[in-house]
């Protein structure tokens, strides 16, 4: 049997080298797309508990929509790492909230309020056509999600070049409910994601 545990490695690698490489212009005009879908896809982001997070190796910025979902009435979190292998924290955030360094040298709010969101903007090395997720190779989200007494809507975020045919998931991952990227919104629906027009998104997440 194929080491996939090797196999996600060598992807996880591949794909960071690539999406670091990405020329800055076409970065932005990718990110611009995954802002407005998720702005126009998901109208009841604003009055959410958000968990979103501050972007490193050539991730998507979602900063920018999170903050005009704050702006009408949001409330925003990052996750901190508190330990190695365990549950991740989110604390509020806000753009001028005190930060500190965390671990991997992301920052983090400094000693703000911890919330569990009812969103998460979930940052992703790939992810696959049944909308699981491969990430740095920790499990922190996983271990995350597990210990939320309600399952928040997750939303995964990630450029085309990051889709995989499949991440040969481990038993505790658990696949995000939508994934957008530049070319559009995609629903798991069947364990099979879908394209879903951004009108029909909306319609299902208007505020109520
Ligand atoms: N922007 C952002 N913030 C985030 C996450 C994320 O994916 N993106 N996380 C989402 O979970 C958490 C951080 N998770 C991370 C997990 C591992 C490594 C890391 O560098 N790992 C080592 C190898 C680890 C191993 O294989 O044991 C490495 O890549 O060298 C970095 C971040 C919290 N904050
Ligand atoms: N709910 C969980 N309970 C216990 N261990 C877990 C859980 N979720 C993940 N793990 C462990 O974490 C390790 C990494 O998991 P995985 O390869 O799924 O990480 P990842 O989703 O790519 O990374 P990350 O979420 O940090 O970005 C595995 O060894 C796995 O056993």
């Amino acid at each position: 049997m194929k080491d996939w545990k090797a196999w996600r490695k060598r992807e996880r690698e591949r794909i960071i080298a690539e999406r670091m490489a990405i020329p800055s212009a076409q970065c932005q005009k990718w990110s611009a797309a995954i802002s407005d879908l998720l702005q126009q896809g998901f109208p009841n982001l604003r009055g959410k508990k958000i968990g979103l997070y501050w972007p490193f190796r050539g991730e998507y910025d979602p900063r920018p929509p999170a903050r005009d979902f704050m702006a009408s009435g949001a409330v925003l979190a990052l996750p901190e790492v508190v330990e190695k292998n365990k549950p991740m924290h989110f604390r509020e955030w806000w753009p001028d909230a005190p930060m500190r360094v965390g671990a991997y040298d992301i920052p983090v709010p400094h000693e703000t309020r911890c919330i569990q969101p009812d969103v998460l903007i979930v940052p992703m090395v790939g992810f696959d056509q049944k909308g699981y997720r491969l990430g740095y190779g920790s499990g922190y989200f996983d271990r995350t999600l597990a210990t939320f007494s309600v399952c928040p809507i997750t939303i995964g975020v990630a450029f085309e070049m990051q889709r995989l045919e499949n991440v040969h998931p481990q038993l505790h991952d658990i696949a995000m409910h939508y994934v957008i990227t530049e070319m559009g919104i995609f629903q798991a629906c069947r364990e099979l994601l879908r394209q879903i027009p951004v009108e029909l998104c909306a319609k299902s997440n208007a505020v109520t």
